[in-house]
């Protein structure tokens, strides 16, 4: 009976393999299919351990939902290779913004998010079960960007707290998911919280997925993720006016990043 299982056991994994060879879409569907998976499996034990340990909503969880997360590179053959760690090395309060590339951002998130620090998701989030429990229970910041006053609102509140709090707060300013190699154009949403706040702005670039990652061509294969953390750019003293300037400012800086961690010629050197 126990080899019958075995032996079908073995012939499924190696039907499954054959499959992923033969085929990148059942390769692509089986590896995110894995990662919804483990994402829904190691919420729910985290959730148990966060409500044990810190009993509620706290930024504290994100240590624990961090230790579990970071854990995950090695399912999928990941590499990370990290510079500028100590440019989050500021006191106090900031704003970290970022590139958002895909869903597995989550395993670049935690392989270097600093202590106190929250993202900014939206709502839908909350309702994907298990993960949706775990991103509540780790403080995420949700807001709707159906509502550009409510979104704006949420912020406003926010770097009322930030201070008390001592939190940092992660925001993806493209404001959703883009794998192209480049930058969308960012809003501003970031920029006036931390002018709101005082607070500076720290920039993290994740170099481009394409070679190992596109969900248009079903790739999805092991790679090696370069990231650097830029020096913080202060805002003290800056007004509502500088938030464009501000923005633009750090548009460029990431953007000129992005090319160099991912090999690709930025656009000065296009044109010269
Ligand atoms: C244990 C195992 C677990 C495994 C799984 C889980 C793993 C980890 C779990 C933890 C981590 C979870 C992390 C979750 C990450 C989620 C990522 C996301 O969801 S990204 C999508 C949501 N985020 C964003 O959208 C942020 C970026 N967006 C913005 O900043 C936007 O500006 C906005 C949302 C605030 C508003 O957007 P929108 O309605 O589109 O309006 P805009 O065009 O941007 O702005 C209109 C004008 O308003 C001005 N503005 C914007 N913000 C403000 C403000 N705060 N104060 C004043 N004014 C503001 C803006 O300048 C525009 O005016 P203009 O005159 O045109 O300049
Ligand atoms: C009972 C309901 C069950 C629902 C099951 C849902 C299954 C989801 C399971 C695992 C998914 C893992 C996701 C990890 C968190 C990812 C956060 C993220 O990257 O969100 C995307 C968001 O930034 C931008 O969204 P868009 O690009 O605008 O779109």
């Amino acid at each position: 009976m126990e080899l019958g299982w075995l032996v079908c056991g073995t012939a499924v994994l190696l039907l499954l393999h054959v499959l992923m060879e033969l085929s990148p879409a059942v390769n692509f569907a089986l590896r995110i299919g894995f990662y919804c998976v483990l994402c829904l499996v190691s919420s729910a034990l985290a959730a148990a351990a966060c409500l044990l340990v810190n009993g509620g909503r706290t930024v504290k969880n994100m240590r624990i939902i961090k230790a579990v997360v970071k854990t995950f590179k090695y399912f999928f053959g990941l590499r990370f290779e990290v510079k500028g760690l100590e440019n989050f090395e500021v006191e106090g309060p900031a704003i970290i913004v970022s590139n958002h590339q895909s869903i597995l951002d989550m395993m670049g998130l935690m392989e270097i998010l600093p202590d106190n620090c929250v993202q900014v998701g939206k709502k839908e989030l909350m309702y994907t079960g298990t993960v949706g429990l775990i991103i509540y229970l780790g403080g995420v910041i949700f807001i709707n960007r159906k509502s550009t006053s409510s979104a704006k609102m949420v912020m406003a509140e926010v770097a009322k707290t930030m201070a008390n709090e001592n939190l940092k707060v992660w925001v993806y300013p493209e404001g959703t998911r883009n794998c192209t190699g480049d930058l969308l154009p960012f809003k501003k949403g970031a920029f006036h919280l931390a002018v709101q706040a005082q607070v500076p702005v720290i920039p993290v670039v994740y170099s481009s997925f394409t070679t190992f990652y596109n969900p248009k061509t079903k790739l999805f294969t092991s790679g090696k993720i370069k990231v650097e953390v830029l020096p913080p750019i202060e805002t003290k003293g800056l007004t509502s006016d500088d938030v464009t300037d501000l923005t633009d400012r750090c548009f460029c800086t990431m953007r000129e990043t992005l090319f160099r961690l991912s090999g690709r010629p930025s656009e000065a050197k296009d044109s010269s």
